[in-house]
């Protein structure tokens, strides 16, 4: 496979931008895909892998390069894994806060041992638009929903995210050491390696 080089990161969320970049940008150039185009296609897979093609495929069709989307998202046991591939749409599009109050609101009174969740990060590369042979890849990260907001670090759910292997919220930890363990991390040590950057 020809090494890449450059690549366009299909995501408008700055906060996943940020630690994308943090974790190539030293092995491969990265260029966010609204660079070349502001249009977010509708993610209407049933699932985080599908949605994640649609959006490599859309950036790599825009910008002529190889692509890679990111599709993640939080994964609640006792909702039956909601809000999962809805997660940024949870409060139909009010944004972070108001899905934050959301989550909090459907676990009122539910007792630290039946919070458990996951976040699921999935990443698709594509060579080109129409590439028959993605590159795809996954990582999970166990936790608990805490029962009010704490830190300010990171983005989306972080401040409602428990992380037990480090006794604080996931947005508590400083970008350096959640992007060592995250799901995205998990992912994206899946993707050097079959890049060979590892
Ligand atoms: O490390 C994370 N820490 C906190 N929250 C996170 C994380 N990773 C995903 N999340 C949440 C944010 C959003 O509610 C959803 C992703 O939705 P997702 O469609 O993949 O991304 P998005 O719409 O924000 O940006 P885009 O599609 O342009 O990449 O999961
Ligand atoms: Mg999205």
């Amino acid at each position: 496979m020809q090494p890449i080089t450059e690549l366009v990161l299909a995501s408008h969320n700055a906060g996943k931008l940020k630690e994308l970049q943090a974790m190539l940008g030293k092995d491969i150039r990265v260029r966010p895909v609204s660079d070349f185009s502001a249009i977010e296609p509708e993610e209407t897979g049933l699932s985080f892998i599908e949605n994640a093609i649609l959006k490599a495929r859309h950036a790599a069709r825009v910008s002529g390069l190889p692509a890679l989307a990111d599709d993640s998202g939080l994964a609640v046991a006792a909702l039956g894994g909601a809000p999962g591939i809805y997660s940024a749409r949870y409060a139909d599009g009010q944004g972070d806060a108001a899905n934050n109050a959301k989550l909090l609101a459907a676990l009122q009174g539910l007792p630290d041992a039946e919070r458990d969740a996951q976040f699921v990060c999935t990443l698709a590369l594509l060579r080109h638009a129409e590439d028959p042979l993605p590159i795809l890849c996954e990582g999970l990260w166990h936790g608990r929903i805490l029962h009010a907001p704490r830190g300010e670090q990171g983005f989306g759910y972080d401040p409602l995210f428990w992380v037990p292997e480090r006794d604080c919220s996931s947005a508590e930890l400083p970008a350096a050491e959640k992007n060592r363990i995250s799901h995205r991390a998990k992912a994206m040590e899946i993707l050097r390696r079959r890049l060979g950057i590892a």
